[in-house]
């Protein structure tokens, strides 16, 4: 492992230039995976030594990163990925590493890489093969409705194919018809339903294809690809523990989903507080829904913040995070954290200095969630 790791340290830094040296060297000696992959390559780079990264560093809980690489596996078969292709990959990624590792490497860091991307690949391989024995590989998900909340953000209610599972909290990767092959993750914002449907919040942001996409371009009758659910921020509602929700933007998605479930399962008893955290008034787009729900669920508070300057609306004010330590003592709870990574880290520091203990901290700051 200590091999792995100090090679990794030589390569982080021109992890770009060893990145595209890796793909170069798959595409010229194995031209027919290059349409795996979306045209331009730019995020796809930074993913892969993120992924390197992460299971170099997780290594140590074999539990983690059997559920990780697991993860990846399943969702890799969305790509049209096959058990044949992981070989030549790792073949690439070893010639890659062993260029830009310089005086790090030597025949004893080349066969632990060997190791592990052996132990790697075998995870991702059987996982994908358990999967395809029950599941497809993507979903067709229609889209039904588009309703736009705010100059920039989208609710698309979308209807799959067929049956689509899910828990509450958990996200999934949209690929448009616009952006072949290129994937991004979005919050499922709605509970498993009777009808089947999805609904996500997508705000377009700057240099985002796949999210102007959707809300700018995406209209009823357009037709999405979908892969798995993922992500572990799911609550156990039968444990009946209060909660605490902080969404910031469309980070509001999963907290939404997640109040429609601990209604659906949650015994009265149960007290839940959602922060709702935005810069100003108008990007409140689910307040109105939220305190309507909170309306017809005495268990349920809901508080909207506003970080920005302008007229506060009888909404507190200041960031998030802080504005959620003014409040407590959270110590009984499970809390739950989703929006701009910045505001979950400190949402997730703020918190831990108040009693929280870590594993009740629940985030899905997965290094993969791109936005775009
Ligand atoms: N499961 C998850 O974790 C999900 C995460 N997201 C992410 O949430 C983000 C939403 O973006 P926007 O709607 O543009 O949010 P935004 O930038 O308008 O911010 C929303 C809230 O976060 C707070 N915030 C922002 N930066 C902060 C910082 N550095 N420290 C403390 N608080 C901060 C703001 O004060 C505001 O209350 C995207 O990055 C998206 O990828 C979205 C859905 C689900």
């Amino acid at each position: 492992m200590e091999l792995i790791r100090a090679s990794l340290a030589v390569v982080e830094p021109v992890a770009d230039r060893a990145t595209a040296h890796f793909y170069a060297l798959l595409f010229l000696r194995h031209p027919e995976v290059r349409s795996l992959f979306p045209a331009a390559m730019d995020v796809q780079r930074d993913r892969l030594f993120r992924t390197l990264l992460a299971a170099a560093r997780g290594a140590e809980d074999p539990a983690a990163l059997r559920a990780r690489m697991g993860a990846l596996g399943r969702g890799h078969r969305r790509y049209g990925t096959l058990t044949g292709h992981y070989a030549p990959v790792g073949e690439c990624l070893v010639q890659a590493l062993a260029r830009y590792a310089g005086s790090r490497w030597g025949d004893d860091t080349e066969l632990a890489w060997r190791r592990a991307y052996r132990l790697i690949s075998t995870i991702m391989i059987e996982a994908a093969e358990e999967d395809a024995r029950t599941s497809p590989p993507w979903w067709q998900g229609e889209v039904v409705r588009h309703e736009r909340r705010t100059r920039d953000v989208a609710v698309l209610t979308v209807r799959p194919d067929q049956t689509y599972p899910f828990r509450a909290g958990q996200y999934c990767s949209l690929e448009t018809p616009w952006w072949p092959r290129v994937w991004r993750h979005y919050s499922f914002a709605s509970a498993p339903r009777p009808d089947g449907l999805l609904t996500f919040h997508v705000k377009a942001v700057q240099a985002g294809w796949v999210s102007n996409a959707l809300v700018h371009r995406a209209a009823p009758g357009d037709v999405l690809r979908l892969g798995p659910a993922a992500g572990a921020m799911t609550v156990d509602h039968a444990a009946g523990t209060d909660l605490l929700c902080l969404g910031g933007g469309t980070g509001i998605a999963p907290i939404r989903a997640l109040v429609e479930e601990a209604a659906e399962h949650g015994g009265p008893g149960r007290s839940v507080e959602v922060f709702y955290g935005a810069r100003h008034a108008a990007e409140l787009y689910e307040l109105d829904a939220l305190r309507g729900l909170a309306g017809r669920l005495p268990w349920l508070t809901v508080r909207p913040v506003l970080s920005g300057a302008g007229p506060a609306e009888g909404a507190l004010t200041g960031e998030l995070p802080e504005v959620v330590g003014r409040f407590g003592p959270w110590s009984g709870r499970e809390a739950v954290l989703s929006g701009p990574p910045a505001m979950v880290r400190r949402g997730v520091g703020v918190l831990l200095r108040m009693g929280l203990p870590a594993e009740r901290v629940r985030h899905d700051l997965v290094g993969e969630r791109a936005s775009g």
